[in-house]
């Protein structure tokens, strides 16, 4: 499902404002990354688009086949479409598996409504995807800081979105669990066709799986271009530090800044 922002301004009551007026589709089965400095307002722009905060003017709109903007629904069909994992979560008192069964509340008839088949067999292959099975009887609360973040994926997964918004995904995660996340979201963006927009500080990382980059910049989206496209130029605008980049012979492309 497509995912279209227009025009979209936004200040938290009394502050100054965050974002100034952002145009951007962002296509169904793609990966796109969210880069800015600290404060960018990369996760304002996450929130408004999961429905957690609401634009002062413009829109953000749900593309075909529901073809409806954010304002005209309710939580709860929000949350049938949009995943949302929050940055740092912290662990609520409830076992692994409990607490990915939340991701399929949208889906319920409600909060005493009783789980599915279907549900609690979404929630076993999340947690078999995020390679949580074993810690499924466990508290959230005994997890170490990498299986929160895992079991967080696992319930935004288990809520099969057509839009999955993450705030910092790798956070807490070691290399190789990092690696595998990135390929299970390219992996969702291409088998479910699900669309996938994540806040990122590791450049690379995020552009070795992106399709698109959004960079964020004073309020406004400086560019949004597939990650291809990116230059040294771009990244200096965007973090205020000279870039240096050196190209793989498989067409990957690296950066990093110059010491001063
Ligand atoms: N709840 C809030 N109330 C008031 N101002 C806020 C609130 N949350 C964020 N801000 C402000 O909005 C701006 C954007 O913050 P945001 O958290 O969206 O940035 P970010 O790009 O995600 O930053 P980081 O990379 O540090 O996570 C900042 O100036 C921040 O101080």
């Amino acid at each position: 499902m497509d995912l279209t922002l227009h025009h979209l301004h936004f200040a938290y009551r009394g502050g100054h404002p965050v974002l100034n007026g952002l145009d951007a589709t962002l296509a169904d089965g793609q990966l796109t990354a969210l880069l800015g400095v600290n404060g960018s307002g990369k996760s304002t722009l996450l929130k408004l688009m999961a429905g957690i905060l609401t634009p002062d003017s413009g829109n953000i709109v749900l593309g075909a086949p529901l073809d409806q903007s954010l304002r005209q629904l309710g939580p709860r069909r929000i949350a049938h479409y949009c995943a949302y994992v929050a940055q740092n979560s912290p662990p609520p008192t409830l076992t692994v598996f409990d607490y990915v069964l939340l991701g399929r509340l949208p889906h319920q008839g409600g909060w005493s409504a009783r789980p599915s088949a279907t549900d609690l067999e979404l929630v076993e292959q999340s947690l078999n995807h995020m390679e949580l099975i074993d810690l499924a009887y466990t508290p959230m609360t005994k997890l170490s800081g990498g299986q929160v973040q895992m079991a967080v994926i696992a319930r935004a997964l288990a809520q099969q979105p057509a839009i999955l918004l993450l705030d910092e995904p790798t956070n807490n995660l070691d290399p190789k669990h990092q690696v595998q996340l990135m390929d299970k979201l390219r992996a969702a963006s291409r088998e479910k066709r699900t669309t996938v927009i994540f806040s990122m500080h590791d450049i690379n990382l995020a552009l070795q799986w992106a399709d698109r980059a959004m960079l964020l910049h004073e309020g406004r989206l400086l560019r949004h271009i597939p990650t291809t496209q990116l230059t040294t130029g771009d990244l200096s605008t965007l973090f205020g530090l000279r870039y240096r980049m050196l190209e793989g012979h498989d067409n990957q492309r690296w950066f990093w800044p110059e010491t001063f």
